[in-house]
């Protein structure tokens, strides 16, 4: 099984969790879209669902694929949020933003009475931090913002590069008009502590740190699907 079918298979497991009428968080990534695909299926099969995406590329793909969408402010609270992630830890906290719409997603994932991670099994991690942690940041005062995040991550006893997201040489701008930087840190052994490190920061819009809002992770790997729960 290639990664692309463990992404299908993952997402397509997920489906068993949507229900008629459901108020539906849209994540973004390709796993996401692998479920909004096959979403998609079973909506021209007469499901009737209104998803909330988590990004205007989602928006557009389900707007392609005739999948009825509407917004927060119309839909304030959802029934269940369906979203990639970059990393899963055993207690199911995640980094995610790889795709860069981690302040939607953290804003839709809370609005959500549950979060289904749907993955394959190459993003279960012991513990967070291989992939660079995404920080969305405001524009005004970047380079001092990145100076704090540095000192900030050095008194938790991190280091290693934050570099500027860019997209065919220009700085990547988020949906939300905002910039990333990703932080390799290489092991965060105290996500929480990092977590309210970074939010003391002004210029730091969201971070890529969930951090137990996952209610299940579904995982395809070499031996089939797992449904995982947060441990502990
Ligand atoms: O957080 C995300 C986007 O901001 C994605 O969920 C994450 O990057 C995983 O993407 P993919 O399913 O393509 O591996």
């Amino acid at each position: 099984m290639d990664a692309t079918t463990r992404k299908i298979e993952a997402a397509r497991a997920a489906l068993a969790y949507v229900e008629d009428g459901m108020r539906l968080g849209i994540g973004t990534g390709s796993t996401a879209e692998e479920f909004v695909r096959l979403l998609a299926e079973k909506v021209a099969d007469g499901l009737s669902v209104t998803g909330v995406p988590t990004s205007e590329r989602t928006a557009r793909l389900c707007l392609d694929l005739g999948v009825k969408i509407s917004s927060l402010d119309e839909l304030p609270e959802l029934d269940l949020a369906i979203d990639g992630a970059d990393e899963i830890d055993p207690a199911l906290n995640l980094i995610k933003g790889g795709g860069g719409a981690l302040l939607r997603e953290k804003i839709v994932a809370t609005a959500s009475k549950k979060l289904i991670v749907i993955a394959d099994e190459s993003k279960k991690v012991e513990c967070l931090g291989a992939f660079p942690l995404p920080i969305e940041v405001n524009r005004f005062g970047l380079a001092s913002t990145r100076l704090a995040i540095e000192a900030a991550a050095a008194r938790l006893g991190l280091t290693g590069s934050i570099d500027l997201r860019s997209s065919r040489d220009e700085p990547f701008v988020t949906d939300g008009g905002h910039m990333i930087l990703d932080a390799s840190f290489g092991r965060i052994p105290d996500s929480r502590a990092l977590s309210t490190a970074l939010f003391a920061i002004p210029g730091v819009v969201e971070h890529g740190l969930f951090l137990g809002l996952t209610t299940i992770a579904i995982v395809a790997g070499e031996g089939g699907i797992e449904t995982l729960r947060p441990a502990g």
